[in-house]
């Protein structure tokens, strides 16, 4: 194997392409049910969000408009700021449209209570999230998701969207990384 196969840089698959695929199937029926006759508005977290954010609207049968933020908290390391930023905003008004912010993981919290907090005062009818992961004992604040994929344990995830210093994005599938990576 080449330095540049991913495969053994893999410590455990927690999630396989086919279990994401038949999840998003389940979230996108249920918001398919809960926006019917409404105006959607998704809202594309980078880049985590990506792949997200491609799969699950694709399984849509609601009309939905698509637009990206990007917010950092992490930068190249593992454990979150606290310190959000924008660092690409919104091109849309969102007075009186009905957000549902799209993102691949909620960790601590921190990313999305901000954002949320952010997007609401921007006069918008309704905002509403959408998460892949979620963390559950990692909450530093808690956040009211409708919609997750689901709930996996406290350790660091890449694939799916999800980085390792920018790599490891491109995986189908959610893992852990083996120890030599971080060393
Ligand atoms: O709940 P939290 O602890 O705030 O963590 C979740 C956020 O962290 C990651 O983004 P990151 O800031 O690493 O940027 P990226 O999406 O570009 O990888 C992830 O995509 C979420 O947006
Ligand atoms: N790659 C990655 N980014 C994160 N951001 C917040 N939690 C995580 C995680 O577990 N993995
Ligand atoms: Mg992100």
């Amino acid at each position: 194997m080449d330095h540049s196969d991913v495969a053994g840089d893999i410590a455990n698959i927690l999630l396989t392409e086919e279990q994401i695929g038949a999840k998003l199937d389940e979230m996108a029926a249920q918001i398919d049910k809960d926006y019917e006759g409404k105006d959607l508005l998704l809202v594309g977290v980078l880049k985590g969000a990506v792949m997200v954010m491609a799969d699950l609207s694709r399984r849509l049968h609601t009309k939905a408009e698509m637009d990206w933020m990007a917010v950092s908290s992490y930068g190249s390391g593992t454990k979150s700021s606290g310190v959000v930023r924008i660092l690409k905003d919104l091109d849309t008004d969102l007075t009186g449209r009905n957000v549902l912010i799209v993102e691949d993981i909620i960790d601590s919290g921190l990313t999305l209570s901000w954002l949320v907090a952010n997007l609401r005062s921007r006069g918008p009818e309704s905002v509403e999230i959408a998460a892949a992961l979620r963390k559950p004992d990692a909450a530093k604040v808690e956040v009211d998701v409708k919609y997750v994929g689901f709930d996996i344990p406290t350790e660091f995830v890449v694939g799916y969207g999800l980085d390792f210093a920018e790599k490891y994005r491109n995986l189908p599938f959610v893992a852990t990384l083996a120890p030599h990576v971080y060393s």
